[in-house]
């Protein structure tokens, strides 16, 4: 089925269901030479997978990433990059009494519309667990662009209405809500507890950041490396808004307020986040997306069946009161995997370039 794959260099397909046998990714056109092992990558998946904190779908998931491909004496070898993950722990007896039930807010009634069927077993494709593959895939990314010491950090910015106001990237690993802002985080901690016990959820702000990343990437038209991300980006579950730099704040200001002043040194400001007609410009990328609360949530609401008879849903099993802190690093992964892209088609051009890399200092 179409629809599965991401990019063009640097190609990725990932397949499974929530409770299916196995999750995984391919990645295609991943260059040979780079350092790549299970360790690597599963120090990754750990960061997103589930059940580490309280908020969290209980579920019992090692995410072990078995690399099935692709890699021989610990080096890329430029063929396919195999990586498989098996579930372990999925309990689709929670879904059997829901199986012909629309959940208000997932993606049950437009998958059946689709399809004229579903798996129903823990929302199938449609489940937030797809994204373990993805990580898995942003690991390799990672490893790719640590050869041209590009960090991407993703960070929570607001929880359920609670927001950071202080950005210290230091912080943002020592907790398990990925924020930046010591102060903010118990208040966010505390939140998730009292949605959690009311059985509702909450959504957020997750921002991300891209440092070392050379002017040049992106295509003209189409491609452009703000398209590719903000596609990228709202392709994961939840996520339902993208801004790069001011966003829609941009639509407030005046020229002259919103324009990045230009010095031999730099620019004055980064309104642009990044990116000017599709194209880095060497300064910091900065996206934030805007994540939904979890659909499945305990209180009672209405809905319909497959039948479009009117129903009643309470739902039970195991699920996030929150996609955050867990999305946090899938939209990290998400990023990685479109720079790595994007790089790789830029370094396809540059033989017959003349490519600035570095416009205001030379690295
Ligand atoms: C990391 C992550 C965890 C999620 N956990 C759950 C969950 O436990 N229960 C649930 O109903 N939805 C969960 N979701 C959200 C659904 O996957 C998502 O809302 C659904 O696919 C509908 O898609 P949409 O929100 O993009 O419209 C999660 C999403 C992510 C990214
Ligand atoms: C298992 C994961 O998250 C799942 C995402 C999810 C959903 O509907 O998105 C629903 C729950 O799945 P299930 O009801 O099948 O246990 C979560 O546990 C994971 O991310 O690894």
């Amino acid at each position: 089925m179409p629809g599965n794959t991401l990019g063009q260099a640097f190609r990725i397909t990932t397949f499974g269901e929530s409770h299916g046998r196995a999750l995984g990714v391919v990645i295609d056109g991943c260059p040979p030479g780079l350092e790549l092992d299970e360790a690597y990558i599963q120090e990754e998946l750990d960061k997103r997978r589930p059940g580490k904190a309280l908020g969290e779908t209980p579920r019992k998931e090692k995410d072990r990433v078995h690399l099935l491909s692709g890699v021989f004496e610990g080096r890329t070898t430029g063929t396919p990059i195999a990586l498989l993950i098996y579930n372990e722990d999925a309990r689709s007896s929670a879904y059997e009494t829901i199986k012909d039930i629309f959940r208000p807010g997932h993606g049950d009634c437009t998958y059946f519309w689709k399809y004229g069927l579903r798996d129903w077993r823990g929302g199938g494709r449609s489940s937030g667990r797809e994204t373990a593959a993805r990580v898995a895939a942003g690991a390799v990314a990672k490893r790719l662009l640590e050869t041209w010491n590009i960090e991407v950090h993703a960070y929570t910015v607001a929880l359920g209405g609670v927001k950071a106001s202080k950005r210290d990237l230091s912080f943002i690993y020592q907790n398990r809500l990925f924020c930046p802002d010591p102060e903010a985080l118990s208040k966010m901690e505390e939140r998730i507890k009292e949605i959690r016990a009311k059985g509702d959820s909450i959504g957020g702000v997750v921002e991300i950041v891209a440092q070392g990343v050379p002017a040049g990437l992106g295509e003209p038209v189409f491609d452009k490396l703000d398209a590719d991300l903000a596609k990228a980006l709202m392709s994961i579950g939840a996520v339902k808004g993208v801004e790069i730099g001011a966003g829609f704040a941009a639509a407030e200001l005046l020229g002259s307020e919103n324009n990045d002043e230009i010095t031999p040194h730099g620019f004055k400001t980064n309104n642009a986040g990044g990116i000017l007609a599709g194209i880095s410009n060497g300064d910091e990328i900065i996206c934030r997306v805007a994540v939904k609360p979890i659909p499945s949530i305990s209180k009672e609401q209405e809905t319909v069946d497959e039948r479009l008879n009117p129903r009643k849903i309470k739902i039970g099993g195991r699920h996030d009161a929150s996609a955050i802190p867990r999305i946090v690093p899938v939209c990290q992964a998400m990023v990685r995997l479109v720079l790595a892209d994007h790089l790789l088609r830029q370094l396809s051009l540059s033989p017959f370039t003349k490519w600035t890399k570095y416009p205001f200092s030379e690295k």
